[in-house]
């Protein structure tokens, strides 16, 4: 595997894991699905998980915010051992941690608005309505659709609403953002722009985030780093770049 020892961050500089992972097995009944997962998520860093589909992306990310459990091996968050954590410092994790997935659709009897204030009142438990209204302004303000308080779901584009289901997870403002294939569905243009805009909420609220993809476009966009998934194993690390030319056919293959 090209690299995948080296212990490296951004900027060639060492970095704190926010999340670490050895040697993470997982089955489901006798399938393994994922057979040897080994990677750090560094602080601030934009990480994406590049893989066809079917390679356990997705499981990856359900493992670390505990919606599966893994079988063998260690998942820490923020230095904590994910397997074990009480219910009440798993609620505390998810507050941590924003995830975004491909079915995370919007609520269509809700204005958008009403939406975005859900997180906050049903998991932060706030009723500071100052509080609350300042944090949609600005968060909508930040995916450039202020506009769109008042307009309901149905209203609204499917790139729109990729907008909005961002925001809905950014409200909570996450240390780490997980995302689940984030452009699926969109055509070229909107998946460039929701690209782009993952990148401008990374340096925006300072997040670390794992973005799981089989988008080749969104990956050179999003990430500082990407690692290849196949049969859920990494089997290369490198930048854009470096994986671009890899002699790897497996890897070489998403860039054709
Ligand atoms: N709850 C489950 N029970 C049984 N098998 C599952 C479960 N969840 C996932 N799998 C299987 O695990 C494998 C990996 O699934 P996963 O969703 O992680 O793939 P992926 O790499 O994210 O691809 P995709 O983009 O298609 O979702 C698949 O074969 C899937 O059928």
């Amino acid at each position: 595997m090209e690299n995948i020892n080296t212990v490296r961050a951004i900027n060639g500089n060492h970095k704190e894991a926010v999340v670490q992972i050895k040697g993470m097995k997982k089955f489901f009944g006798k399938k393994k699905v994922l057979t040897n997962i080994t990677m750090d998520l560094f602080k601030g860093e934009n990480l994406v998980v590049l893989g066809k589909s079917g390679q356990g992306k997705s499981v990856t990310i359900k493992c670390i915010v505990a919606l599966l459990s893994h079988d063998e091996g260690s998942l820490k968050v923020f230095g904590q051992e994910v397997k074990g954590l009480k219910d009440d410092e798993l609620k505390l994790l998810r507050t941590k941690v924003g995830f975004l997935f491909q079915s995370a659709a919007l609520y269509d009897s809700m204005t958008v608005r009403e939406n975005l204030e859900f997180p906050l009142t049903r998991v932060l438990r706030s009723t500071d309505m100052d509080m609350i209204n300042q944090r949609i302004e600005e968060v909508l303000e930040g995916v450039g659709l202020l506009g769109a308080i008042d307009a309901m779901p149905s209203d609204l584009s499917g790139g729109m609403r990729k907008r909005i289901g961002l925001a809905r997870t950014l409200i909570l403002k996450p240390e780490i953002m997980l995302y689940d294939e984030p452009t699926t569905g969109l055509d070229p243009i909107t998946s460039r722009e929701i690209s782009e805009l993952i990148l401008e909420m990374q340096k925006k609220y300072k997040t670390s985030s794992l973005i799981i993809t089989h988008d080749i476009a969104c990956a050179e966009i999003t990430g500082d780093r990407i690692l290849v998934m196949n049969d859920g194993a990494f089997i290369a690390e490198g930048s854009y770049k470096e994986l671009e030319s890899s002699p790897n056919d497996l890897v070489s293959s998403f860039f054709k």
